[in-house]
């Protein structure tokens, strides 16, 4: 269906989304790009950095949707701006949750399963309360090893860490340095042969930094929870903290906090709000 349908939108520190509810998978079937991009036009369209189609696990073929059933009932189809998929998006995940607490019924005083590219994640409401910040276990990180990274005649040293989706992190002297971020940061092929997420960070202070991110598929963008998790990770290594040490990590919509466990576990926590509610003609 490419009229008519439902929508919402809603923001995690401003990483922005539609959200397109779509239960037993008819109303979208396999959800076109074209449609994905026109969406998330800012111009033409509503306007966001992705998509968050919500459809159960049980009424989605797509492997990893099919290998969450009976673990997850809901399945986040999540898309780039640009019509791309992604293995994850870590703030999407959150404003996803509070979609489905606040429309579908989910308990926000329970872990919350969600199905996703990368495998079912477990989201939980800070005190159960249904409007509370939201945290998502991301997983184990993978620390990949050095790359580099450009923005015209600049380089620098990065860290290639994967949150499921591929990251690289580089520390730069002044969030400035990145310049306007209008077109992808250069990087080795190699190392992302299917693209790349680029965070520029600084120091702020003890376990505090701050980001800018030039997104995969959608550009630069206002937050990224993956890019806040792999830039936590890279801080941590460098600076030699101990595990469980929360990271403020401010981005140009907000902070995060992450948090990287003993049972070597990246944990994202951050506000989610769904803003409006409509219809597409
Ligand atoms: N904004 C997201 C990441 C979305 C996916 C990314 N652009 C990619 O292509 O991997 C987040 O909050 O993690």
């Amino acid at each position: 269906m490419t009229h008519g349908f439902r929508f919402l939108k809603g923001h995690g520190t401003e990483n922005d989304f539609v959200v397109l509810p779509d239960p037993d998978g008819s109303v979208h079937g396999d959800l076109a790009p074209g449609l994905v991009a026109r969406l998330c036009d800012r111009h033409a369209g509503l306007g966001a950095d992705g998509v968050l189609r919500v459809v159960r696990t049980a009424s989605y073929d797509d492997p990893a949707s099919v290998a969450a059933r009976g673990r997850a009932e809901w399945f986040m189809d999540y898309r780039n701006a640009d019509g791309s998929t992604s293995e994850m998006c870590g703030n999407g995940l959150r404003v996803f949750a509070r979609y489905l607490v606040a429309h579908e019924g989910a308990d926000p005083g329970q872990p919350l399963p969600i199905g996703t590219r990368t495998g079912v994640l477990v989201v939980t409401f800070q005190d159960g309360d249904p409007d509370g910040a939201v945290s998502v276990d991301m997983g184990r990180p993978q620390v990949l090893g050095e790359t580099k990274v450009a923005v015209g005649e600049r380089s620098w040293p990065a860290l290639h860490v994967s949150m499921g989706n591929p990251h690289a992190v580089a520390f730069v002297d002044s969030l400035d340095d990145a310049g306007a971020l209008l077109e992808p940061p250069g990087h080795d092929p190699a190392d992302y042969p299917e693209g790349v997420n680029v965070e520029f960070v600084v120091r702020r202070g003890a376990g505090h930094v701050a980001m800018r991110v030039h997104e995969r598929g959608s550009g630069e963008t206002r937050s990224c929870g993956t890019g806040a998790c792999a830039a936590m990770v890279a801080s941590a290594l460098a600076d030699g903290a101990d595990r469980n040490t929360p990271y403020a990590v401010d981005v140009l919509g907000g902070t995060l906090e992450v948090t990287w466990t003993d049972e070597d576990r990246v944990v994202l926590t951050g506000p989610a709000v769904i803003v409006a509610e409509g219809t597409w003609i």
